[in-house]
């Protein structure tokens, strides 16, 4: 049996006196795919975030892949992990973002290598080399050398998954990816995430509102509700049989608004 690549325990995130994680624990295996659902406001984004090292926690413990993301002194003070250690769990962890965030004066192979060749000191034939492989994998290859501008939103979103791949992450993070796409654009993205889930043993998170998706996907959901994971188990398990009262008012919320579940 192998151990958890991710480990958090009892971890509490404050915005002033708002509490927005509430001493939430949770394990994640290597390869897995899990679905985070859960209302609006729940803590679902900042948990990404905190794995990302975006934000710092106010108690608790975090472990990535056996490294100690913060450590805590004897009186309780916690201290971020220092600049190396952010710097290796930046190279662990690619994180795709609900807005693209591409860099917008580079090309698309640009946006793909500059990882690689700054963090990694990557040569810059291996790194395009590399990204148009990746660019290949996402249907992107054609627009190497477009500008963002020049991109529509989802081929913008499948560029994103692309840098993120650059560094090859042991583990992935989606943050409601598609949530900012036309419709009709939508599609063309989980299908990317389709191939990730089923072609790599890459261990993702993904937090999302497309409950059929979700269900598709995931390997094990979260229902996250203020700050708190209220229920866990497979896709079928909760979608169809939700044991808690939340995760039922939830659900009848999302079909009530026409989304398949
Ligand atoms: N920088 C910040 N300063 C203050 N409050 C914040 C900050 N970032 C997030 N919050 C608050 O933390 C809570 C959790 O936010 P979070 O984005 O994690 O929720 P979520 O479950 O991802 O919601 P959504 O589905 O709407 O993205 C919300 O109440 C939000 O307003």
């Amino acid at each position: 049996m192998s151990e958890p690549i991710i480990r958090i325990d009892n971890i509490v995130k404050k915005y002033g006196p708002l509490t927005v994680l509430d001493k939430l624990s949770m394990e994640v295996m290597p390869g897995e795919k899990l679905a985070l659902i859960g209302p609006s406001g729940s803590g679902k984004t900042t948990i990404l975030r905190i794995l990302m090292t975006l934000e710092r926690i106010s108690d608790g413990f975090i472990e990535v892949d056996g490294e100690h993301l913060y450590h805590m002194k004897k009186d309780r003070q916690l201290v971020p992990a220092d600049e190396r250690h952010l710097h290796l769990m930046r190279e662990k962890i690619g994180m795709v973002f609900q807005h693209f965030n591409l860099f917008p004066h580079k090309c698309v192979l640009d946006n793909v290598t500059l990882a690689p060749m700054l963090t990694k000191g990557m040569a810059r034939a291996a790194a395009e080399k590399r990204a148009m492989e990746l660019l290949d994998m996402v249907g992107m290859a054609d627009k190497a050398k477009s500008m963002p501008a020049q991109l529509s939103g989802g081929q913008k979103q499948r560029v994103a998954i692309a840098r993120a791949l650059a560094l090859s992450p042991k583990i992935m993070l989606f943050d409601e990816v598609t949530s900012a796409l036309d419709p009709e654009l939508v599609e063309e993205v989980l299908n990317v995430m389709r191939r990730l889930a089923d072609e790599t043993d890459m261990t993702m998170l993904l937090v999302t509102h497309e409950m059929g998706f979700a269900h598709d996907f995931a390997d094990r959901v979260l229902f996250f509700d203020r700050g708190k994971i209220v229920e866990e188990g497979k896709p079928g398990d909760i979608f169809r049989h939700p044991k808690q009262e939340r995760t039922q008012a939830f659900l009848r919320k999302i079909i009530a608004a026409g989304h398949r579940v």
